[in-house]
């Protein structure tokens, strides 16, 4: 049976998340190694007594057909490869590997220990473990009562924040996709291309997997009890379209007549537009979008948008048609029924035309 082996890698010198996916990534290339798993990345208090930089700490979960002295070796050689020197114990490193477990099994040579001695006293170890193993896996009770106790001493562990993280299968697929076109992926233009490719991902896709736009607040108007239209246009977006994984991008238009008493503040119409657009989608769910989160939020009496867009998916393939825009209009409660309404909202925004997108 093929053990899960627990690996944990620590950087405190430099880039140090960059020095944490690059080495991820020279495991990965190992034809011996299957990387299963990978924990978010966590800053942590150095642990010891040497007075240092904080650390970034990850956990990953492999398989190998390696020995465990073997994959000690390549351990070794990849801290290597990335610099590190071993000069002061439990000091400075740019980039440092422990094997933490292997499966269920105990190691005791002269030179390799598992699981690592240390383990149980570390939080930066722990935490990310914890993350990426389940309740089957050997040490998972101990691993959750030790954290418990660590918690409540001196070694403090956070978790940084998931913009500024990449993601080592977006990594791993944008080489893929470099390789498929007739790349090389370690020539020296595009061997950053990965990370960043992953980390502007994870930027504009900053909105995939979430449901409600929760960043507003709305506010009470008793000035009128004949609400008139609150309109906000030219609101700029940028979104990726679902087809083709390229950008579609111009001007939303949004109007709504509140019921007798509930505004939303006019900055949270942009977050809005930003929320919708931060995911893959198309100019009519987007549009659609809009309508069905500002009905949740506020349930106006009417909900005017118009978007505006150019597609690149239109203008750079297929039919190539460059300067092209796309107008999508979608209007609820009384902007669908009164025509009026329609007009005047149009002739607010102008025609197409006069637009720059
Ligand atoms: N489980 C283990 N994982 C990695 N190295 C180990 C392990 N057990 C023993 N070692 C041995 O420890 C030696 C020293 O490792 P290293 O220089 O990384 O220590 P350190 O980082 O200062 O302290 P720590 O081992 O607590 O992380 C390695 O050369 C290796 O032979
Ligand atoms: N927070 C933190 N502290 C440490 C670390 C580490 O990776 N993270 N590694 C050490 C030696 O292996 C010593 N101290």
């Amino acid at each position: 049976m093929m053990e899960n082996i627990i690996l944990s890698l620590g950087s405190n010198i430099g880039n140090r998340e960059a020095y944490i996916n690059r080495a991820v990534e020279l495991l990965g290339n190992d034809a011996h190694i299957l990387i299963n798993k990978r924990s978010s990345f966590y800053e942590t208090s150095p642990v010891g007594n040497v007075k240092q930089r904080q650390f970034i700490n990850i956990a990953l979960k492999i398989t190998t057909t390696h020995s465990p002295e073997a994959l000690l070796t390549v351990i070794h050689q990849i801290e290597l490869t990335l610099h590190r020197t071993r000069d002061i114990h439990w000091g400075p490193r740019t980039l440092d590997i422990d094997i933490i477990f292997w499966g269920d099994q105990k190691i005791s040579t002269s030179d390799l220990k598992v699981p690592h001695p240390e383990a149980f006293n570390r939080l930066f170890v722990l935490v990310p473990t914890l993350e990426i193993i389940d309740d089957g896996f050997p040490n998972y009770a101990k691993i959750k009562s030790q954290i418990k106790s660590l918690q409540e001493k001196d070694q403090t562990i956070k978790l940084v924040k998931k913009e500024s993280q990449s993601d080592q299968s977006i990594e791993n697929s944008v080489r893929a996709i470099l390789t498929g076109i007739g790349e090389d992926p370690d020539r020296p233009g595009l061997v950053e291309t990965p990370n960043r490719v992953s980390r502007m991902y994870h930027e504009i896709f900053s909105s995939e997997g979430l449901e409600n736009f929760e960043d507003y607040k709305l506010f009470k108007n008793q000035t009128s009890n004949d609400p008139k239209m609150v309109l906000m246009r030219d609101i700029p977006f940028y979104s990726m379209c679902e087809h083709h994984m390229m950008p579609f991008w111009g001007k939303v238009h949004i109007a709504y007549i509140p019921d007798h008493e509930t505004i939303i503040g006019l900055s949270k119409l942009p977050r809005l537009v930003d929320f919708v657009s931060r995911k893959l989608s198309l100019q009519e769910k987007l549009t659609d979008d809009i309508v069905a989160q500002l009905t949740r939020i506020l349930a106006p009496k009417g909900i005017a948008v118009v978007v505006d867009a150019r597609h690149m998916c239109v203008e750079m393939r297929g039919v190539k048609k460059a300067d092209s825009s796309t107008r999508t209009i979608r209007f609820s409660g009384v902007f669908d029924t009164n025509h009026n309404l329609q007009t005047a909202f149009l002739n607010s925004i102008g025609d197409i035309n006069d637009k720059k997108l």
